[in-house]
């Protein structure tokens, strides 16, 4: 699948509710050298999310500070909050030969494409935008305003979706999965 003496940065970006969450977690049970890269969010922690494993969860302030101090390397605002990938861990893996997942927005992804090239970007679809929308509803993590502005900011981000490299359609998870590990 990848070749392990090569640190590749690989970007996974789709409109909120699709399923990046749930794909990225098979694929990093299958393969251990896949590495995620935990983000900076100033979103609160759902039920159940673990600060420095899903997210690092800080201030406004903090993250105004690591914006300013460089130690992003990309950030974006997201539904009325801000979302960053630290520079340092993912530089050190890539140095070191590792494989490293990004899981982020359409704007961040346009900024590692002018950053990093070379990274592999891929954009995930919904099978619709009413069954996103039940994604969401079912998930029942966001309240109704959050859904609403996921929702609409999700069509901007399908609208983009031949920037990237590959599209792939999450219709039936084990199907999407297979078709995602032919791209690596
Ligand atoms: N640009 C950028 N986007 C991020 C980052 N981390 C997460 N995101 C994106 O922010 C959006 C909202 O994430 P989240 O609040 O966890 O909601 P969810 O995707 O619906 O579970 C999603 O599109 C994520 O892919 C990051 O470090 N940078
Ligand atoms: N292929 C699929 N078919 C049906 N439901 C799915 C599929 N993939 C993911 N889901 C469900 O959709 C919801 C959103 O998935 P999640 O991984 O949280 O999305 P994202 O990380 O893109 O916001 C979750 O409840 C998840 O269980």
């Amino acid at each position: 699948m990848i070749d392990s003496k090569t640190g590749q940065l690989i970007v996974i970006t789709g409109p909120s509710g699709v399923g990046k969450g749930t794909i990225i977690r098979s694929l990093l049970q299958k393969y251990p050298q896949l590495h995620l890269s935990v983000s900076v969010t100033t979103r609160s922690p759902r039920p159940g999310e673990v600060h420095g494993k899903d997210y690092f969860f800080v201030t406004r302030d903090r993250f105004q500070q690591m914006v300013q101090q460089q130690e992003l390397l990309e950030w974006a605002e997201f539904a009325g909050n801000f979302y960053g990938t630290p520079r340092l861990a993912v530089q050190d893996k890539i140095q070191q030969g590792e494989n490293v997942l990004l899981e982020i927005e359409l704007e961040g992804a346009r900024q590692i494409s002018q950053t990093f090239p070379q990274a592999l970007r891929i954009f995930i679809l919904p099978p619709s935008l009413q069954e996103l929308e039940n994604r969401l509803r079912n998930r029942a993590t966001d309240s109704q305003e959050a859904i609403a502005r996921r929702i609409q900011r999700a069509k901007t981000e399908i609208a983009a979706a031949g920037e990237f490299h590959h599209t792939l359609i999450n219709d039936n998870l084990d199907r999407a999965l297979a078709e995602l590990e032919t791209l690596f």
